[in-house]
């Protein structure tokens, strides 16, 4: 029983939320349990255990190759499906056309989710004892009949899709299902009817590897009368132990029970999860998308947001979601790219971002639009109608605009219709004003189409057009945000919202702009342009016959509603992609703007928001929260903490734990699990040349990329992105720069943190900044410090002893 004991021993120190196991090919092994790497084995029993281990595979096999031939065979239906629906093009009649369309959207979608293929198609395996109930809608008992018999009463395979034989019998569960639960549940304190959870490992057709664990160590199961075999020592560490890409892999065949109960918790209201570095957030997240498009297809098709805050970080993630079948339905966008057509391209410093992301923004920039009419407009109105020169002066116009404006919330160019219809007025009532009073009905009806033709004449003048244009220009958000260029305007219209020396930071993060405001922005700014959007609305076509916008208001407050109904009749305003569900990635740095950016793009969602508030980099959570508690109003709101690190080895955790001392003191590290008996490396520059730090930082990389066998990278303070860039130029794609922002939520087999004073000292959030840095790496560790580190003897910075 060799194999056996293996995985007993390593069944028995998992803990409820964890699995970990004894050891793995690499070298890593449990830390978070405590059981010990068994000695070296002799020769027969490892003979044994490979006999043991090719029978196993060679029985999944069968399974497997059954599960093949069941796919093909409905390969060959949906194919005929198909065919059958082209014919019936013919027929014509209305019901056959619907059901046709009908046949050919469920065939194509069974078509393409049969033909995608992926690694470890059919991945898990459960042996269950006998239930002590029948299922209930498709949900199995979790309680045994007798928790101490040890036979095996059902076995269940679990896949990415669900595969039905001829007589509906399962012979794969979607990993989904609620009879796959067990699989990701089940722990040794809390086996349930779980004898035996098995990973199976395949390659397209073939299964190259099976890893089990024992979740009841105190039997010994049986199945079909023969002992259960147990192979391997647990999938978890197979998984962890694996190099890594530039690219994040499904963890489907190895979620922990507490990330499980995010992926399957409710959708309604919003879920919130918190966990430090590594807990598997950003995995959880992308599979609670499967998930929920599992549930309900038809609510979430299409609908199902995932905002991620580099765009770094989506080509990370963005291959997750087909590698479960799921493509197309989630949109994964980086928070500078939701607006359309805007990318986001440059950084702000932490000063301006932090101006930049302040809900202050809102006034700044409703007072910004306002000023944005009036820049250049003119200051008198002439036309020449009936014979007379009507003019109306400066203080005229004044009023007229302040009247346009009302006290509502319209967005301004909306209120162009209703500028020209007030001028107009305002420039009959200068034609009228020496003429009697009409005294009679007749009379007044006569002066009415007086009116109406003045009107027509007038709008149609060239004079009157040019004036209008230039008195109520179509705005745009980039034109308006580009008036903030000149920080003696900023400090003219929005003294009171900010102060002169932020005027002056946010003038000059926008100096390289263009008058119409063309030219790169910053994720802020993007926010920025969102709300703009918001205040100013789409430009109504030039020459379309406008309609007056609020004459068809109920009342000014109802803008939105308003514009929700008109857009199709009338000019056309601001359109916003809704969506049903929003999953929000590392939200501890999104600030108050950018809370109301997606916001507005989920006024009717459910919510999953993600995030650890020790890794910000926004140095005002309370301000970030009160956004954050308006865009959720009154959604019930759900909670779970991950409390598992499963990136870092404990070594690594271990330093990392240091500096969130510092960074938020009070919160507790996450248990690492696993570790590799390697420490993290200190080294240090004894010279203050940038030549020769770099020489350093070069030469760990060249250590550490023969070291490991995937990804490595360097992280930097961002102001030294440029130098680092050339450090790994000519090393391979294996290595990267990075600027500390940009690591979030990344990682590598080995990172080198290059000046972590440097990077603490970047801004109020640094440290924790810093705390993001140290935590990237899958397997080693250097911290490379400068004389500003003041590195002891060890190299061991001042922050990390
Ligand atoms: N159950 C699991 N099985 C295998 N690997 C896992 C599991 N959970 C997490 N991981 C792995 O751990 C690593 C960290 O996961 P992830 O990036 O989702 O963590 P995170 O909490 O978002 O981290 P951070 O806060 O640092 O961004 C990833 O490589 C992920 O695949």
């Amino acid at each position: 029983m060799g194999a056996h004991g293996t995985a007993q021993q390593h069944a028995a120190a998992t803990t409820a939320g964890t699995a970990a196991t004894t050891a793995d090919g690499d070298g890593t092994s449990s830390a978070a349990g405590a059981a010990a790497r068994p000695g070296p084995a002799s020769a027969a029993p490892a003979a044994a255990a490979e006999g043991l281990r090719e029978r196993e595979i060679a029985g999944e096999q069968q399974h497997l190759d059954t599960v093949y031939h069941r796919l093909d065979e409905k390969l060959a239906e949906a194919e005929y499906v198909l065919e059958d629906a082209a014919k019936r093009v013919q027929v014509g009649t209305p019901g056959a056309l619907a059901e046709r369309d009908a046949q050919v959207y469920r065939a194509g979608a069974h078509l393409h989710r049969l033909n995608s293929e992926f690694e470890d198609f059919l991945f898990g395996r459960i042996d269950l004892q006998q239930a002590d109930a029948p299922e209930e809608h498709g949900i199995p008992s979790f309680t045994p009949l007798d928790a101490a018999d040890p036979r095996v009463a059902q076995s269940l395979h679990i896949g990415r899709l669900g595969v039905l034989d001829a007589e509906y019998g399962p012979l794969v569960i979607d990993w989904r299902a609620p009879a796959a639960a067990p699989f990701y549940r089940a722990t040794p304190l809390e086996p349930g009817r779980v004898l035996r959870r098995r990973v199976i490992r395949s390659k397209g057709r073939k299964v190259v590897g099976v890893e089990d664990d024992l979740l009841r160590p105190d039997l010994t199961p049986t199945l079909d009368g023969r002992e259960l075999a147990v192979v391997g020592d647990g999938a978890l560490m197979a998984s962890l132990g694996r190099a890594r890409s530039h690219t994040m892999r499904d963890i489907v065949s190895s979620i922990q029970k507490e990330q499980d109960e995010v992926i399957r918790a409710p959708a309604a209201g919003a879920t919130l999860v918190t966990g430090g570095p590594g807990t598997g957030k950003t995995a959880v997240a992308l599979h609670r998308a499967a998930f929920l498009l599992y549930q309900d297809r038809r609510r979430y098709a299409g609908g199902i947001l995932v905002v991620s805050p580099t765009p770094l970080l989506v080509s990370y993630t963005e291959g997750v979601l087909p590698s479960l079948g799921e493509e197309g339905q989630v949109a994964i966008r980086a928070v500078g790219s939701l607006v359309d057509g805007i990318e986001a391209e440059r950084y702000d410093t932490p000063e301006t971002a932090r101006i930049k992301g302040s809900a202050r923004m809102v006034q700044l920039l409703r007072h910004t639009a306002r000023a944005a009419l009036e820049i250049g407009a003119p200051t008198e109105l002439k036309v020449v109608a009936r014979g007379e020169v009507l003019r109306l002066d400066a203080g005229r116009l004044r009023a007229v605009r302040g009247n346009v404006v009302g006290g509502g919330g319209t967005p301004l160019n909306l209120l162009r219709a209703r500028a020209r219809r007030l001028l107009l007025d305002a420039l009959w009532s200068e034609l009228v004003k020496h003429l009697p009073r009409p005294s009679d009905h007749y009379a007044r009806e006569q002066r009415q189409e007086e009116k109406e033709s003045f009107d027509e004449y007038v709008s149609d003048e060239a004079p009157f057009l040019d004036f209008l244009d230039a008195w109520w220009p179509a705005l745009t958000p980039r034109r308006v945000l580009a008036t903030l260029r000149q920080s003696r305007h900023t400090n003219r219209i929005a003294r009171r919202v900010v102060s002169p020396e932020e005027a002056r930071l946010l003038a000059a993060s926008w100096r390289h702009l263009g008058e119409r405001g063309e030219g790169a922005l910053s994720a802020h700014d993007v926010a920025l342009v969102d709300e703009l959007q918001l205040l100013l609305g789409e430009p109504a076509r030039p020459k379309s016959r406008e309609v007056d916008a609020v004459d068809l208001l109920t009342g000014l407050d109802e803008v939105t509603t308003y514009a929700d109904r008109s857009s199709s009749r009338r000019e056309r305003v601001v359109e916003r992609t809704e969506y049903a569900h929003v999953i929000v990635d590392e939200a501890q740095d999104l600030t108050p703007m950018q809370w109301r950016m997606i916001g507005r793009r989920s006024r009717t969602a459910t919510w999953t928001i993600v995030g650890d508030p020790a890794q910000s980099s926004w140095p005002f959570p309370q301000e970030a929260q009160a956004a954050l508690d308006e865009v959720l109003a009154g959604k019930p709101r759900r909670r779970h903490t991950l409390t598992v690190n499963y990136r870092n080895p404990a070594e690594i955790a271990d330093v990392a734990a240091k500096v969130l001392a510092l960074a938020a003191p009070g919160t507790p590290s996450p248990s690492a699990v696993r570790s590799t008996g390697v420490l993290p490396r200190f080294a240090a520059v004894a010279s203050a040349d940038p030549a020769a730090f770099g020489q350093a930082a070069r030469a760990e990389l060249v250590r550490l990329l023969g070291e490991v066998d995937g990804t490595v990278a360097v992280v930097v303070p961002m102001e030294r992105r440029a130098e680092a860039a050339g450090w790994i130029e000519g090393l391979g794609a294996r290595a990267v720069a990075l600027g500390s922002l940009e690591a979030k939520g990344l990682e590598y087999d080995a990172t080198v943190v290059a000046d972590p004073t440097g990077i603490a000292g970047e801004s109020e959030a640094g440290l924790r900044v810093l705390y993001v840095a140290l935590t990237r790496a899958t397997q080693r560790l250097t911290v490379l410090s400068g004389l500003d580190d003041l590195p002891d003897a060890e190299g061991v910075p001042a922050l990390l002893r």
